[in-house]
């Protein structure tokens, strides 16, 4: 099979991810590779760790220069995504990266992104608890519209989903602490991402429950079983490139030991390729997750607290994004779900 693939924001740090990954997959053409500012020069110029890619000449982001693809990958800033996908024939599988597809609620998309919901498309979190039995990777065979998670919903949503789903916290009482990478940003220029202002600092951001992936942790909580599910939620920018660890506690309900709690994180998580429960007393690190497909997860019992404890390390642009996003692709075109993607790390 010859799947030809176009990538829109080639040029950023999302889509030169995809075209990486892409790289390594065996069923894959890569087709056009489209910008804006940079339409016109060499992609080698851009993406210079993309050598076989580097002769390659970018292109604008037209119906036209992403015609004759099967699949369309969109790595473009929010709110540019509707536009582009509604230009787009609908039996092309068409995989936004961006957030302009992935909330239910049109009123939480203009509470958190202040602008007209693009609309809803099918979740690409193939590990999201939709129900007792089922998960999401059963709703994505054969679908030509994917939403990508943000990736701090990838790495608190993994973390929290098994607890939730056994009843065995309160979901009205959960806080969640990020420590994230500089690449979650973005390559535009912005000023705390000055190298002066960022490299010997943390700093949070987002600060007091207006976060934009607020909205979406809540919803997939809700699919996981979650009543009514609150959560603080506050990122922090250290200086990494890469990387997400999100630490996410929750109140315990009254019988919730920590085998119990062990038990339910095993039963959700044993089969899963890209999801690794740590043993006990074994915490991750965002090292060990860079340039993988995985997410792995800690958890213990803070008796003293009463509260659940569980640290979730990504690689941002791997399972928080491009990976995800090509584990998605896999199941829509029937392939299987781990087509071209490791779950071999680069550290240190
Ligand atoms: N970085 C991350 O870790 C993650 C990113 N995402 C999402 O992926 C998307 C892209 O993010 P990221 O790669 O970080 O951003 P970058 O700023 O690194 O890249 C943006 C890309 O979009 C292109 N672009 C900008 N405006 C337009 C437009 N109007 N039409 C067509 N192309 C345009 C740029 O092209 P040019 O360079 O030619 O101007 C560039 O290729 C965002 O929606 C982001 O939220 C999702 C999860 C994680
Ligand atoms: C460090 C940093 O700024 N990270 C970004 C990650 C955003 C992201 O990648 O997700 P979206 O696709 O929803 O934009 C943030 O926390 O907002």
């Amino acid at each position: 099979m010859s799947i030809k693939v176009a990538v829109t924001g080639a040029t950023g740090y999302a889509g030169g991810e995809v075209l990486r990954l892409l790289l390594a997959h065996p069923e894959v053409e890569i087709g056009a590779l489209t910008g804006a500012s940079t339409a016109g020069t060499r992609f080698g110029q851009h993406q210079p760790h993309l050598l076989p890619l580097a002769d390659r000449i970018v292109a604008e982001t037209t119906p036209e220069n992403l015609a004759g693809h099967d699949v369309v990958f969109l790595a473009l800033p929010h709110g540019a995504s509707g536009a582009v996908a509604a230009q787009l024939p609908d039996d092309v599988l068409v995989i936004d990266c961006g957030a302009d597809h992935r909330l239910e609620s049109a009123a939480d998309w203009t509470t958190y992104y202040g602008s007209e919901h693009a609309g809803t498309w099918p979740y690409g979190l193939p590990e999201l608890i939709v129900g007792e039995e089922s998960r999401q990777r059963e709703v994505l065979p054969g679908v030509r519209r994917i939403a990508v998670p943000g990736c701090n919903v990838t790495a608190v949503t993994l973390g929290l989903q098994p607890a939730v789903a056994a009843g065995i916290v309160e979901s009205a009482d959960l806080v969640a602490v990020l420590a994230n990478g500089f690449s979650g940003a973005g390559k535009a220029l912005k000023p705390h991402l000055l190298a002066a202002e960022g490299l010997g600092a943390a700093s949070p951001y987002g600060v007091g429950g207006v976060h934009r992936h607020i909205p979406e942790i809540l919803q997939n909580l809700r699919h996981a079983g979650a009543d009514e599910a609150t959560i603080s939620f506050t990122p922090t920018l250290v200086p990494m490139a890469r990387g997400i660890l999100a630490t996410a506690t929750a109140r315990l309900a009254s019988h919730a030991t920590s085998e119990v709690v062990r038990d339910a994180y095993d039963a959700v998580y044993a089969d899963e390729p890209f999801v690794h429960v740590l043993p006990e007393g074994q915490w991750p690190t965002t090292a060990a997750a860079i340039g993988a497909n995985t997410a792995l997860i800690g958890v213990t019992v803070d008796d003293r607290a009463g509260r659940l404890v569980t640290v979730t390390a990504i690689d941002n642009l791997v399972k928080g994004t491009a990976g995800g996003a090509i584990q998605s692709m896999n199941l829509a075109l029937g392939l299987p779900e781990t087509t071209g993607l490791t779950t071999i790390g680069v550290a240190p």
